[in-house]
């Protein structure tokens, strides 16, 4: 897609799978798979029947810029013009879909929008085939041939990332004190970890993990970019648009006893309270001005997950007409989930202390169809996994309040979703 001035016809086909399509992400061949998935369900995709990198912006173009956002929306809507799309099942999902990723800052490369050429779904127990093909008739119903068993990962090396713990909690210490002089409310911070296979990795190993051990969660693979986020950015079912805030975190209790404490603590906690309100805050600015009855819970509720507990706020709207998935994904990101506030100055921070680049950790990840439905999280408890080397990112909100140890540790914690996907059980 990225050459041609004129975007490729694309014939679309989607049939009911008769069979269940259990186990979605057995369906994947090995090499680049494409995948979202929540517990049994979701969509997996392989090949590329169009692609679009959109370029990073040039140095000095300002954090909030949105052209990879407006490029990639512009070229797929090019594509679904020149599409001959048939759907017999007509779900979120089916006909033709896009799966991105998107770098959280405008500068990093890593965007991309990839249109597969076999996508295999499921949704509420139905089960679906699409195949995207050059030319018509050329759509065979039983595209599902037998692959290879999943690999596992075998020894990895570990190495940390671009700072040292020492060096990140001073990071964190002289952002509180910046914080505390009033030059922005909220960043988040993050950091990085290496891993080192003996072989390459095959992703397919890691999503069967992340999506058992995190049934709640969207497990995800697009271009590299894989993990278990908890956190949706959106979803959009016509114009239904639901979004799930997460700022605030704790480790689960050792008991359900502590665990209790642990969830009562931070629900009661002023820092943490201030961390998630500005997430929420954020998201209510965003989408303010592109949707109708907006509606925002006054107080968070707890979200459980197998490492980790959250504060989290589920927010629901109707979209305005003619809003895009992918103009409300440039608005909404960054939230102060993964930004901070103000977002300009708190951008601005994370580019000059953090050491790293982000590609796309962060940033929007997940899917969109020919009718506007969509579903993207934030890219986190994640890795870029390339070859035999995957790199990890864990970050949190930095507030007035924020202790450097604790925020380690909580990175820490965040960390564990990717080790552990990536350490073999023991036989
Ligand atoms: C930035 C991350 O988490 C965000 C989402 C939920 C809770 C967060 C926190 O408590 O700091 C972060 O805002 C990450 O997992 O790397």
């Amino acid at each position: 897609m990225n050459a041609a001035l004129t975007p490729p016809k694309l014939f679309v086909r989607t049939v009911p799978l008769r069979d269940r399509a259990d186990g979605l992400v057995r369906r994947l061949p090995e090499g680049a798979p494409l995948a979202w998935l929540t517990g049994d369900e979701g969509i997996v995709g392989w090949g590329e029947a169009a692609r679009f990198d959109p370029e990073p912006s040039p140095e000095g173009t300002p954090p909030t810029d949105i052209t990879r956002f407006t490029t990639a929306a512009r070229r797929f809507t090019e594509l679904l013009e020149h599409a001959e799309v048939e759907d017999e099942v007509g779900l979120p999902g089916t006909g033709p879909v896009a799966f991105g990723t998107f770098a959280f800052a405008p500068t990093s490369g890593g965007s991309a929008l990839i249109v597969p050429r076999v996508i295999v779904g499921r949704r509420e127990g139905r089960s679906w085939l699409t195949t995207i093909t050059d030319a018509p008739g050329d759509h065979p119903r039983e595209l599902l041939w037998p692959v290879t068993e999943p690999r596992p990962v075998g020894p990895v090396d570990w190495r940390p990332g671009s700072l040292t713990d020492t060096a990140w909690m001073d990071t964190v210490a002289s952002t509180v004190a910046r914080i505390r002089s009033g030059e922005l409310d909220k960043a988040v911070l993050a950091r990085d970890a290496h891993a080192e296979a003996h072989s390459p990795i095959d992703v397919r190993v890691l999503l069967e993990r992340l999506r058992t051990r995190f049934p709640g969660c969207f497990t995800f693979s697009v271009a590299g970019m894989v993990g278990a986020t908890p956190e949706l950015l959106l979803r959009l079912e016509g114009d239904e648009f639901t979004s799930l805030v997460l700022a605030g975190t704790r480790p689960r209790g050792v008991d359900e006893e502590d665990d209790h404490r642990l969830g009562r603590e931070m629900m009661s906690s002023a820092k943490d309270v201030e961390e998630h309100g500005l997430a929420v805050d954020s998201l209510r600015a965003a989408m303010e001005p592109l949707t109708e009855e907006l509606t925002v819970p006054a107080w968070p509720h707890l979200l459980k997950l197998a490492n980790v507990q959250h504060l989290a706020t589920r927010a629901h709207a109707r979209m305005s007409p003619g809003v895009g998935a992918l103009e409300a994904v440039a608005a909404l990101h960054p939230t102060a989930a993964v930004g901070g506030t103000p977002t300009e100055t708190a951008m601005r921070l994370i580019a000059e202390v953090e050491g790293m680049d982000r590609g796309g950790y962060a940033g929007p990840v997940g899917w969109v169809d020919g009718a506007g439905n969509a579903e993207w999280g934030i890219a986190l408890r994640g890795a870029h996994v390339e070859g035999s080397r995957a790199r990890l990112y864990a970050g949190c909100g930095i507030v007035a309040g924020s202790d450097p140890a604790s925020e380690l540790a909580e990175t820490e914690s965040k960390f564990r979703v990717m080790r552990e996907a990536l350490t073999d059980p023991e036989t």
